[in-house]
């Protein structure tokens, strides 16, 4: 009979502090073994804050509180993950709907014409804090007041950056995209996985 000398190893790589079911998802493609932290963080904009200042700052600062909370709770320490995603019409910044009037006004701003989704990652490790931000156009089809009165009752559009999922029913309203559609789900995952594979960590390490 032989024995085997095993040694106990860490096997998840980071935390992701989001409490976003897509970036749950989407993270697991990348190949990484991670946890869920909450990082809770004001989301409102600074006055006069451009759309780009503001996503950047959001990522760096859920990721800066997920890794204060892993301090806190006396947690294993690992990198920490986190994202903001954005939907910018004009100067407009279009967080999630409030409730079903501000989606059906936000939905009525994007029929018929195009607009930039921001997506920015931060990832705080040991040495400090890198962001990264993924923009990306979507074209948005003419839409009639019974296509978004049907789609806010559907309720799709509550918890989504600019009241729609590109995912979900969403998707049908979008004619044309530049850029990442995983970006505008809420996490880039070829940004993600060069992100995580300087770090050592997932399929593109
Ligand atoms: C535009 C768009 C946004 N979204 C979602 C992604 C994000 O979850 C959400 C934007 O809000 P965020 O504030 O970026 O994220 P969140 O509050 O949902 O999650 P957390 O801060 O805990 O990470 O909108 C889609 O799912 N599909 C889309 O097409």
């Amino acid at each position: 009979m032989s024995f085997e000398m095993t040694t106990q190893k860490d096997q998840i790589d980071l935390y992701l502090a989001s409490g976003s079911p897509r970036r749950k998802e989407l993270l697991a493609q990348t190949g990484v073994t991670f946890e869920r932290i909450a990082a809770p963080v004001d989301e409102t904009p600074l006055p006069g804050e451009k759309a780009r200042d503001y996503v950047l700052r959001l990522a760096h600062a859920k990721a800066e509180s997920g890794w204060q909370a892993m301090i806190a709770q006396s947690l294993p320490v690992r990198p920490v993950l986190a994202a903001d995603t954005t939907v910018v019409l004009g100067d407009a910044i279009l967080g999630k709907p409030e409730n079903a009037v501000d989606a059906t006004q936000m939905l009525r701003l994007l029929s018929g014409s195009s607009h930039e989704v921001l997506t920015s990652l931060g990832l705080r490790h040991a040495g400090g804090v890198e962001v990264v931000l993924s923009t990306s156009v979507v074209h948005f089809a003419q839409l009639t007041d019974a296509q978004i009165a049907d789609y806010v009752a559907s309720g799709e559009p509550m918890d989504k950056a600019g009241s729609y999922g590109i995912q979900g029913r969403g998707g049908l309203f979008v004619s044309r995209l530049e850029g990442s559609f995983t970006g505008v789900m809420g996490l880039p995952l070829h940004e993600t996985a060069v992100l995580l594979g300087k770090y050592g960590m997932g399929f593109l390490a």
